[in-house]
């Protein structure tokens, strides 16, 4: 399929959220769509998926223009959506998955054997296997995730609109992930893939399209250097990464000591868990979400009571106090998932900033809201975070997902803090915010502060972490210096001790890995270099050159 947008407008009242977008994915092209916090992505795969109308535009498909008044339409065109959210239901099995809402109305029954049929046959196409009769609930989230993709392409989706897949997997699963969106663009299936992640637009882009403000700004090729790839998107240069001294490590800070938490079922899910975080030093927690990690910090803010061990902040156990008085204590928290946890969607970004400190000074005076300072400190910490909003006073439920995060660590950063607990501070932020959002966490660590970092992002734990513990199971598999490579994190991240799994990576690399490589080993003329097997093989001007004359000779 080949689809076209031209000229997509969609406005919110006054607002313009996609400005006159043009945009072309040829048949089998994997096409990244890059922009900052708020460029606008979401909204032109809203309305390419039906469910936004925008006010002015085309969406064209294999020449003829659509339109399309939900979801329902845009896959009877042929386009499917994975959401960074699945919409699969847990109890179902796999195959019941993906009939449902497919199955005859008339009858209302699922013929089973056929779903069943069409799950493996499908897998296997896409090299890999899934069980039909599993139940979807005990599924792996990266196995979940190919459910989804089978279950857009058992409608015949000919384009796959993939919207941040691979923030919840390992690095392993990632590479799994861009092995199947090349077996299924070599089929013809186009995709659209939305990431922050330059690493993974350059290691599977066919092209990239550049969005900012609402506008399409430019397109690059994988080969375009990361650094200029973050440029382009935000307008201005970036460094990535964070320079940063060495960590001085001081007094204690956090210590959790023989924590054992357990779930409703009475399984562990914290499992005797002991490390402690000096002031003025980060520990970064690795792991694929679900490992415990969640359930650690709950405990650590006080949120719930474990079965067995106890929390000291600066060498006071504070086992018996609630969460207000930890706070109050000078613990600073943002939580992994900031539309429950982080802010109220109703509130203004100006209520949002100050939540819990309503009735002590200098939100409230003599018993009323200083509504002056409010304000005051809203025009600030907007300026501060680089929050792209009209005004201060908009509900923050309205603002992109990256901007509500700008909030959360806004208000979150600006307390008086001895220990600060991070559970995924940059999820879903642009690499242009993260720069100075680490920045600013590294900031904290240096005035003194105990920082522990809980983050399923290797890019992060590695920018951040002057040691890196790595959770499995419930269990701490082992703590290991920052400096670590990513292939020892993401096999430890399976539960491999960190001595097994140096050994082992260093006989495979993976391809993120090989990537990385890649960028540090430029050939002289400043094209990447092609590695194999960790070693350099070729420079990627070369096998271009390669490939062409090949298929010429064909
Ligand atoms: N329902 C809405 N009402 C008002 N404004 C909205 C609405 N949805 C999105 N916007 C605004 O449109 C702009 C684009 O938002 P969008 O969610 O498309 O950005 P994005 O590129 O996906 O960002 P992110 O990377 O942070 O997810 C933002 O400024 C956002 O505040």
């Amino acid at each position: 399929m080949r689809l076209e947008l031209r000229g997509i407008t969609k406005r919110f009242g006054a607002f313009t959220a996609n400005d006159a977008i043009d945009l072309v994915v040829e048949p089998g092209q994997i096409h990244a769509i890059l922009g900052e916090n708020g460029a606008g992505k979401s909204t032109l795969m809203n309305v390419l998926y039906g469910l936004y109308t925008p006010e002015e535009g085309e969406i064209v498909v294999d020449g003829v223009p659509r339109t399309f008044a939900g979801p329902g339409d845009a896959m009877a065109a042929g386009i499917g959506m994975v959401h960074q959210h699945f919409m699969l239901v847990p109890v179902f099995t796999v195959a019941e998955n993906v009939v449902l809402g497919q199955e005859p109305m008339a009858r209302g029954l699922i013929d089973a054997g056929s779903a069943a049929t069409v799950v493996r046959e499908t897998a296997e196409s896409l090299g890999f296997h899934i069980d039909p009769n599993a139940l979807v609930g005990d599924l792996p989230v990266g196995v979940q995730q190919r459910v989804e993709i089978v279950k857009a392409l058992s409608r015949k989706a000919e384009l796959l609109i993939l919207d941040e897949p691979t923030a919840v997997l390992t690095p392993q699963e990632t590479d799994e992930l861009i092995e199947i969106m090349r077996t299924l663009a070599a089929s013809g299936t186009s995709i659209l893939f939305i990431t922050h992640k330059l690493r993974e637009i350059r290691a599977v882009a066919d092209t990239i399209t550049i969005i900012r403000h609402g506008r399409v700004v430019g397109t690059a090729e994988p080969t375009t250097p990361e650094t200029e790839l973050a440029s382009l998107m935000v307008g201005r240069s970036v460094s990535l990464g964070v320079d940063r001294a060495p960590a001085q490590p001081g007094e204690p800070g956090l210590a959790v000591r023989g924590l054992v938490v357990r779930d409703a079922h009475g399984v562990p899910v914290v499992d005797d868990v002991s490390f402690d975080v000096a002031r003025g030093e980060i520990v970064a927690v690795a792991g694929v979400q679900g490992n415990g990690q969640t359930e650690l910090v709950e405990a650590i803010l006080g949120v719930t009571t474990p079965e067995h061990g106890s929390i000291e902040l600066a060498g006071r156990p504070i086992d018996g106090l609630g969460v207000r008085d930890r706070l109050d204590a000078g613990l600073a928290f943002i939580p992994e998932d900031r539309s429950t946890d982080g802010v109220v969607g109703e509130f203004s970004i100006v209520e949002n900033l100050v939540l819990d400190r309503v009735g002590a000074a200098p939100v409230s005076r003599g018993g009323a809201l200083d509504v002056a300072y409010l304000r005051r400190n809203a025009a600030e910490r907007v300026a501060e975070f680089d929050v792209r909003t009209t005004s201060i006073d908009r509900e923050v439920g309205t603002l992109s997902g990256g901007n509500q995060q700008k909030v959360v660590l806004a208000r979150e950063l600006s307390r008086d803090l001895s220990v600060l607990v991070a559970s995924q501070p940059t999820r879903g932020v642009d690499v242009g915010s993260i720069e100075f959002l680490h920045r600013r966490i590294v900031a904290e660590r240096d005035k003194g502060a105990a920082v522990l970092i809980v983050s399923t992002e290797l890019d992060e734990v590695l920018a951040l972490g002057d040691r890196i513990a790595v959770m499995c199971g419930g269990r701490l598999v082992g703590i290991v210096p920052g400096g670590v490579s990513r292939d020892v994190l993401g096999l430890m991240m399976t539960g491999m001790p960190p001595e097994e799994a140096a050994r082992q990576a260093a006989e495979h690399h993976t391809l993120l890995g090989e990537a990385d490589l890649a960028a540090e080993l430029q050939a002289p003329d400043g094209e990447p270099a092609v590695v194999q097997d960790g070693a350099v093989v070729q420079d990627a001007a070369v096998v271009q050159d390669a490939s062409h004359e090949s298929e010429e000779q064909r």
